[in-house]
């Protein structure tokens, strides 16, 4: 389906995936690889509307599921393949580990339900049986009352920041949980000094063979 690098940052609210965004961008772009930077719910003009709804609105956990999925389906179909097929490197500030993790475990919603959306929206149009996934999954794992810590006044919380500690144990083992199913994750111990975090994604992607 594709020839780039589609590579997605996950973890819990304030876990320090965009404080390293930046980074990534400059180290591919530094070894001649073009980027396509992007984060979800978002990535076009239709899905950044989609994603002031869900960040700010109480909804029911299926319509915010469908909500994140109608997002996705956009963006898969006008900004993620498209650069793949480019052979672009896809930088995606967290894609449908987010769903499973956050609607899925956070909210309790079914999981059967997210994968069928997921066939339905990450399907290979030639080859219905083949799901586009990240070929690498960078999970900073953070525990949530660190994470809650670090969030604490740097900015006024959203629908999701503002949730309890608890919502973020049951995100966390989500993450946890999808990481264990699928080699694509890379564990990263987010709870270490900034440079030290960094550290583990340079050593990451070279032991993956991407950079
Ligand atoms: N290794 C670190 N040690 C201490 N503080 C950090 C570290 N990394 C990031 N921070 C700080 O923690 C806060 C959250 O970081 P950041 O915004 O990168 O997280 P995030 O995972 O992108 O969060 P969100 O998903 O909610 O946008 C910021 O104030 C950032 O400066
Ligand atoms: C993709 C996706 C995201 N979410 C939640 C997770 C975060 O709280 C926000 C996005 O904010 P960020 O600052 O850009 O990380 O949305 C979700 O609940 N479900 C999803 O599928």
């Amino acid at each position: 389906m594709t020839t780039g690098l589609f590579l997605s940052l996950e973890g819990i609210d304030g876990a320090g995936k965009s404080s390293h965004i930046d980074a990534l961008e400059a180290l591919f772009r530094g070894q001649g690889r073009a980027v396509t930077r992007t984060r979800e719910p978002g990535g076009t003009p239709l899905g950044e509307t989609l994603r002031t709804l869900v960040l700010n609105e109480p909804m029911d956990p299926l319509t915010e599921s469908l909500l994140v999925f109608a997002a996705r389906r956009e963006h898969v179909l006008q900004v993620i393949v498209p650069a793949l097929k480019r052979g672009d490197v896809v930088l995606c500030d967290r894609f449908t580990d987010a769903t499973f993790a956050y609607q899925g475990a956070g909210r309790g919603f079914d999981l059967g339900v997210l994968g069928m959306l997921e066939r339905w929206v990450q399907a290979d149009p030639a080859h219905a049986d083949v799901l586009l996934q990240p070929g690498l999954t960078l999970w900073f794992d953070l525990p949530p009352e660190i994470a809650a810590e670090r969030l604490a006044g740097a900015r006024l919380p959203d629908k999701f920041e503002a949730q309890p500690v608890e919502f973020f144990r049951r995100v966390a083992q989500g993450y946890a949980d999808r990481a264990a199913a699928a080699p694509r994750f890379a564990r990263i111990d987010a709870d270490r000094p900034r440079e030290q975090v960094w550290q583990q994604i340079e050593s990451t992607l070279q032991a993956r063979g991407v950079a």
